[in-house]
């Protein structure tokens, strides 16, 4: 049994650009700094510009409770928002630790270039590792998991999100590339235990397995900080190539998504025609859109 690639509806190859953010502990300082490259970024040529996981606070169980917000109005989104617009940009604006009812989220949002609320991704899958003598981390000790997927309905074509550890769950991107996504875009926020192991390998299988463009973004490291982010914000493009990447200090990785480029690969190795739905299931069936991107299981 075949099926056809998704068709993607989308038009033009647009600029992207990665903002590996310095993160200290003053939120304030944070959200300037924030915007001034978001605006750096815009001035260079970016149609959408991506910020990182957890931009507005250190990233630790213990800051969560401090630094969270509401998404309706608070300073992290007003900022967002004012930026897109002033930027005339599509912005993926990282994640921030969302407080909402007695419940924190790790939570992007995404706007349009009137600076409009475009998208909503609460982290679906919590960051709970513990490699022995390394890493221990668990993000479930204080947040809660969201329970959608999100794609972002934007000029260029629809674009699916994610945050880090979401990136390990290779069907978030299978859905979104079977929607017809012609990106997946994760805020991240590795660190110096699975960075060097997992970090580019699993933006090349995501995107090498889906014949997508995938980029992750990262906070630049702070070797003061507890938590040291490995850094290496990378774009890779649908054959599974890094076009653009970068070290652990702060700067902006720029690259064009060129959907031209998902459709070649498509045509060259046709796997959508080639699937065996008749003796695997497609999991994109299994989740049900309600024509605002927001994706459930149905
Ligand atoms: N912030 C995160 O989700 C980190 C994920 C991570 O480091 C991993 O190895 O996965």
């Amino acid at each position: 049994m075949s099926s056809t690639a998704p068709a993607l509806n989308a038009s033009s190859p647009f600029k992207l650009a990665l903002i590996q953010l310095a993160i200290g502990a003053d939120k304030a300082k944070n959200l300037a700094h924030a915007k001034s490259k978001i605006l750096e970024a815009a001035h260079n040529g970016a149609n959408v510009v991506v910020l990182p996981e957890c931009f507005n606070s250190p990233y630790g169980t213990n800051f969560f409770p401090e630094y969270a917000e509401s998404i309706d109005g608070g300073d992290s989104v007003t900022m967002l928002s004012s930026a897109a617009k002033e930027a005339g940009i599509y912005l993926v604006g990282g994640s921030i630790p969302e407080r909402k009812q007695d419940k924190i989220y790790n939570t992007l949002t995404a706007y349009d270039p009137t600076g409009k609320m475009i998208g909503v991704h609460q982290k679906v899958h919590l960051f709970d590792i513990d490699v022995p003598g390394k890493i221990k981390f668990k993000e479930s000790e204080i947040l809660t998991q969201g329970n959608s997927l999100t794609h972002l309905d934007t000029k260029y074509g629809k674009l699916g999100v994610g945050i880090c550890y979401d990136m390990r769950f290779p069907e978030m991107a299978t859905v979104a590339a079977r929607k017809g996504c012609v990106a997946m875009i994760y805020p991240g926020a590795f660190n110096m235990t699975t960075g060097p192991l997992h970090w580019e390998l699993l933006q090349r299988a995501r995107a090498v397995d889906n014949q997508m463009y995938v980029a992750a973004c990262s906070p630049a490291r702070d070797i003061n900080a507890s938590y040291h982010a490995w850094g290496h914000s990378t774009v890779v493009d649908p054959t599974g190539t890094v076009v653009a990447t970068c070290e652990e200090n702060e700067t902006i990785v720029y690259a064009t998504v060129d959907p031209a480029q998902v459709e070649v690969i498509r045509t060259n190795i046709p796997l959508y025609n080639q699937r065996r739905f008749d003796i695997y299931d497609d999991v994109s069936e299994s989740v049900a859109f309600d024509g605002q991107g927001n994706g459930t299981k149905k």
